[in-house]
């Protein structure tokens, strides 16, 4: 078949890249020229699993190719998905949707004369779809153009192999032909007969997407709560987690305690759907997710506390090497990133961090160029009173040499693991102190303290 993602962002990219080794045609339309002119060139603008190989081969051989220009994605394909940004407004009120209505907006008028789909993928308020249709409507070619409402669940640092095996397929439809579209694009997955296809109307399927970011934030927010409950009581979370966890109706996934969510997704969806069920008057709905909210706000400060505890007092000229910057490990992504947030607040009261990340660096300086930035993690560790684990990258976390090479290197060997990811066995050998969210200190045998 042939397609258009049209947004090639952390999402679009790599739902290109995915359709592409399905076997489709592919032609993604980006309008910022310098990211289009690297992904043409097959070289990724970030960094995700298995994307660049993906990306290389499949521009290489032309199945995949880039553009800025919409006319040219209108003219070649039948299916379009629309994977363009949906930020939060300035006044945190909801999505704006601009870019998803101006993209519609933009292709409409440019179709041939042939029948098309438009496939919105982009995460949105309810009621989005209902608003495109009626813009669909005004063409005169609206009987040719079918809207489908399919979100995308994908996770970052997992796009690819989340696009090539989904958990489910969300349709939201209300024609046959638009049901066909989505039958055929999706073919080589659903012939595997193991991912379900849900077919609902676009509302539906819109309140879908926003209903699953809410739960995977509302189980974060829980199990953090719960280490506020664990930190007052001397309980230890982790263990917690584990056990409660191990109730199928409970389960392991996405509840892993620290410093909460963060991204370019799940903050941005909550708020925006934390809002819209205010508007809707789902009191309910608005006072869970408010608190759901409220948990994560309190996240950062409960680490830096941490971190000032760990620390035995104020952090005022305090060295830190601070490892991660990305929201979380596989991915360079710095949007909304809980770690820079934490980072921040160490520089608030006073502390000296100096940031290292095996992915992040670069957008990391260009989004936050205030924030001192160390090459290597040698470099990082130099001659730091405390190190802080921002992200659970495994370089950090489970590389057996890093206990004793950091020993060496820092003044003062006390670890905060903010993501409650690392075994502290290793370290404590090593002679460090270990600090974690909602867990007792960890001291090295025969330790005075
Ligand atoms: N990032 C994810 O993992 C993920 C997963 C599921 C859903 N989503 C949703 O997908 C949407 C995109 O998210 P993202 O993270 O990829 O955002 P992003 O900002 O990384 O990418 C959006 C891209 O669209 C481009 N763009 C905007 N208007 C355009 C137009 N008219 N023509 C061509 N290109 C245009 C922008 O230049 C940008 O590169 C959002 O609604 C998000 O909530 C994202
Ligand atoms: O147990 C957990 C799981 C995640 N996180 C944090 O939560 C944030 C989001 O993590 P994750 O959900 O893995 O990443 P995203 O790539 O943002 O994906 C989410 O947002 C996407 C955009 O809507 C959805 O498609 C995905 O299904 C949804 O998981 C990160 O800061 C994680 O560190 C935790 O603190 N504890």
């Amino acid at each position: 078949m042939r397609v258009s993602v049209i947004g090639c962002g952390h999402l679009g990219a790599p739902h290109a890249a995915a359709m592409a080794e399905l076997g489709h045609e592919v032609i993604g339309v980006e309008l910022d020229p310098e990211k289009c002119k690297a992904l043409a060139a097959g070289v990724a603008p970030f960094y995700e699993a298995r994307f660049g190989e993906l990306l290389a081969a499949h521009t290489a051989t032309g199945r995949l190719r880039f553009s800025t220009s919409m006319a040219e994605a209108a003219d070649f394909a039948d299916l379009h998905f629309i994977a363009v940004g949906t930020p939060l407004r300035a006044d945190g009120r909801g999505y704006d949707t601009s870019q998803v209505i101006g993209a519609v907006e933009a292709l409409l008028p440019l179709l041939p004369p042939r029948p098309a789909a438009i496939v919105g993928k982009s995460t949105v308020t309810v009621g989005t779809a209902a608003r495109l249709q009626q813009i669909i409507d005004r063409f005169a070619s609206a009987a040719r153009v079918d809207l489908v409402w399919n979100p995308e669940f994908l996770r970052e640092g997992h796009a690819i192999e989340d696009s090539l095996r989904p958990d489910r397929i969300v349709a939201g439809l209300s024609t046959p032909k638009a049901r066909a579209a989505i039958e055929e694009v999706y073919a080589p997955i659903l012939a595997r007969g193991d991912v379900e296809l849900i077919v609902t109307d676009p509302a539906t399927a819109e309140v879908l997407k926003s209903a699953a970011n809410a739960f995977l934030t509302t189980k974060i927010s829980f199990i953090n709560a719960m280490a506020e409950v664990c930190e007052i009581t001397g309980a230890d979370v982790n263990t917690v987690a584990y056990g409660i966890g191990i109730d199928k109706r409970i389960g392991h996934g996405g509840m892993r305690p620290g410093i909460g969510y963060g991204g370019g997704c799940l903050p941005k969806d909550v708020r925006a759907f934390t809002h819209r069920v205010g508007e809707l008057g789902a009191r309910d709905a608005h006072g869970l997710l408010t608190a759901v909210e409220h948990v994560n706000d309190g996240r950062a400060r409960a680490a830096a506390e941490l971190v000032e505890k760990a620390n035995g007092g104020p952090l005022d000229g305090c060295p830190i090497s601070f490892l991660g910057a990305s929201f979380k490990a596989g991915t360079s992504d710095v949007r909304d990133s809980p770690a820079l947030r934490l980072a921040e607040r160490l520089v608030e009261r006073g502390a000296a961090p100096v940031i290292y990340d095996p992915e992040a660096l670069d957008a990391a300086r260009a989004f936050h160029p205030g924030f001192s930035y160390a090459d290597t993690v040698h470099d990082a560790l130099q001659a730091a009173d405390l190190v802080v684990i921002g992200t659970e990258w495994p370089q950090f976390t489970h590389d057996p040499g890093l206990p004793d090479e950091a020993a060496a290197l820092v003044r003062r060997k006390v670890l905060v693991d903010v993501r409650n990811a690392v075994d502290a066995g290793p370290w404590l050998l090593a002679g460090w102190e270990v600090w974690q969210l909602g867990r007792r200190p960890q001291r090295p045998p025969h330790s005075a303290a």
